[in-house]
């Protein structure tokens, strides 16, 4: 993707919302983000008919199920997530090379079973909610930035195409991987928007000109008073970065 790009097809909807909620604010937004991010509670909810839900309603669909399991369990997962036909499945770096290659492996099996072209895998490098203290207490060394360099290296090795990160990190990976990677960057906080539990948080146009290809957007938009007008000054805002 390239600074081109309209905004819509930079931003993604996390819908952690009751599935009628999450549909209903999708169509409202839909003008301004091309992505609809399923996630876990919607998952575990309604399975495979949350997604179908979203494609529906004409949306791209990032499916952030951030496996981390043994590859064979993560081989099965990704190929039954490719058969749904999703844009973008999240897994954790963390897991290690072998279940990253299980990942790519199966979301392709999956995906050309069905007829569709395989999603890309996005590796989850350090989590944007954890800060350098939780980084160092769960005994990865040094700052969140190198712990999450580490972690991107390792995924690209495995075949992984496109990676998670902060928006503080999108510059030195670009720097250090180079315009390879497909960088997805939750935690983004307009200006003055409240950080919730999110630690390495920064706006949308710092995200952009730090090189993210992808904005994933959720509370911004859904406490927003006027949520419509929210997710249009983040696209504007990504747009004229
Ligand atoms: O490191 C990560 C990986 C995934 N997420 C997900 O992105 C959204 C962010 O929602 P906000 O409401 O804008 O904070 C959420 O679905 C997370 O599961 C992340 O935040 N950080």
């Amino acid at each position: 993707m390239t600074d081109a790009s309209p905004a819509r097809e930079r931003l993604a909807l996390a819908a952690d919302l009751p599935l009628d909620e999450g549909l209903r604010l999708y169509a409202q937004v839909a003008p301004h983000v091309g992505y609809a991010k399923v996630g876990l509670s919607l998952f575990v909810e309604h399975g495979p008919a949350a997604v179908a839900a979203f494609q529906k309603l004409g949306a791209r669909i990032f499916l952030d199920l951030k496996l981390h399991d043994i590859p064979n369990t993560v081989e099965l997962a990704a190929a039954r997530a490719g058969a749904l036909g999703v844009s973008l499945l999240t897994v954790h770096a963390a897991g290690g090379e072998p279940m990253l290659r299980a990942a790519v492996k199966g979301a392709r099996a999956g995906a050309q079973a069905q007829g569709h072209a395989p999603p890309r895998i996005l590796a989850v490098t350090v989590l944007t909610s954890m800060s350098a203290e939780d980084v160092a207490d769960v005994g990865l060394s040094g700052a969140p930035e190198q712990a999450a360099l580490r972690l991107a290296r390792l995924a690209m090795r495995a075949g992984v195409e496109g990676l998670v990160c902060s928006p503080r990190e999108a510059e030195s990976f670009r720097r250090e991987l180079g315009t390879a990677p497909f960088l997805c960057t939750p935690g983004i906080r307009p200006a003055g928007a409240a950080l919730g539990d999110q630690s390495r948080a920064e706006t949308p146009a710092f995200a952009v000109r730090a090189g993210a290809d992808l904005l994933v957007v959720g509370r911004p938009i859904h406490t927003a008073a006027q949520p419509v007008d929210a997710a249009r000054a983040i696209a504007l805002e990504v747009s004229s970065a």
